[in-house]
């Protein structure tokens, strides 16, 4: 169900960092098509060889990708093993993940942020309508393929990345740091993750992106205690955004909207031009 690559065809180069259980390294892939050499720029995505019993969670993260195609998700071409090295070899997004790009960027538009927000309500619809749940939604599963250039009215790219190691796979203590991306009834059962799951981690990103990628939840908060109290995020002061973050954020699943319902309210969310001036959230969040 997903193309293998032979380990002798990466190259790797630099190291770009890690996410939790991977590290990821930018590299090439070297194919020979019709006599020709054709090396591609990769990002290759190793699975730690301490998690290696997590590979078929891996591997099936890669398979998801590579068995639907949308502009908005990341484009997979293969895993690669060799010894107790697991590779999951992507497409090379430019400009990284977003949740350390909104931290860098501090003067990014209210328009800039809709238009990212909106590019993933449009994915999660399509996934809905494949009737498949990616379990982890979260700025840092976002990746910028384009920024913009408001001068030549070029507006961001974003893809959503694969969804990691499952998370009924993954110990509580890592479940604990995935609140409140995770929706609340997942944590109970990890193991039968639905699509309102995915609109609850939808109005989570959605925060993270109008914040500035600032953490949701301060330091000293008891994870746990945030879904025992019901507690939500700290409300925008654009009420229409915090209605909406607050609708797929609902404790109840059934008052979470349909996806169709969230691309029509982000689209009524229009940016009335002075609203770039005024905080979105105020500073001390
Ligand atoms: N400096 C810098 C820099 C870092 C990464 C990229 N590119 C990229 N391409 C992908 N396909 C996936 C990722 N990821 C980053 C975190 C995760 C975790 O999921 N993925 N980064 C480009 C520039």
């Amino acid at each position: 169900q997903f193309h293998t690559i032979k380990y002798e065809d990466l190259k790797w180069d630099e190291s770009l960092g890690q996410g939790s259980f991977t590290r990821i390294f930018k590299g090439e892939k070297t194919d020979y098509r019709d006599g020709e050499k054709h090396t591609t720029e990769v990002l290759l995505k190793e699975l730690d060889p301490d998690h290696k019993n997590c590979w078929e969670s891996f591997f099936e993260a890669a398979s998801f990708m590579s068995q639907i195609s949308h502009k908005h998700l990341l484009h997979v071409y293969g895993v690669s093993v060799h010894g107790d090295k697991n590779i999951m070899v992507q497409e090379f997004v430019k400009h990284g993940a977003l949740d350390l790009y909104l931290k860098r960027e501090k003067s990014l538009s209210v328009s800039w942020k809709l238009n990212v927000a909106k590019q993933l309500a449009c994915v999660l619809n399509f996934l809905e309508e494949q009737s498949i749940i990616h379990g982890n939604i979260c700025a840092k599963n976002l990746l910028l393929v384009r920024e913009e250039d408001p001068s030549q009215g070029i507006s961001p790219f974003i893809k959503l990345s694969d969804p990691g190691i499952n998370v009924a796979m993954l110990g509580k203590d890592v479940i604990m740091h995935r609140i409140p991306w995770i929706a609340p009834e997942s944590l109970a059962a990890p193991d039968n993750l639905t699509h309102e799951c995915d609109k609850w981690s939808f109005g989570a990103t959605v925060w993270e992106i109008f914040n500035n990628g600032n953490p949701p939840l301060q330091d000293n908060t008891k994870p746990h205690v945030f879904y025992e109290n019901k507690q939500q995020l700290p409300p925008s002061q654009w009420t229409e955004l915090a209605d909406l973050i607050g609708q797929c954020m609902s404790y109840d699943l059934a008052f979470r909207p349909s996806c169709r319902s969230i691309i029509r309210q982000l689209n009524s969310l229009v940016t009335s031009g002075n609203n770039d001036d005024h905080t979105v959230f105020d500073e001390r969040y």
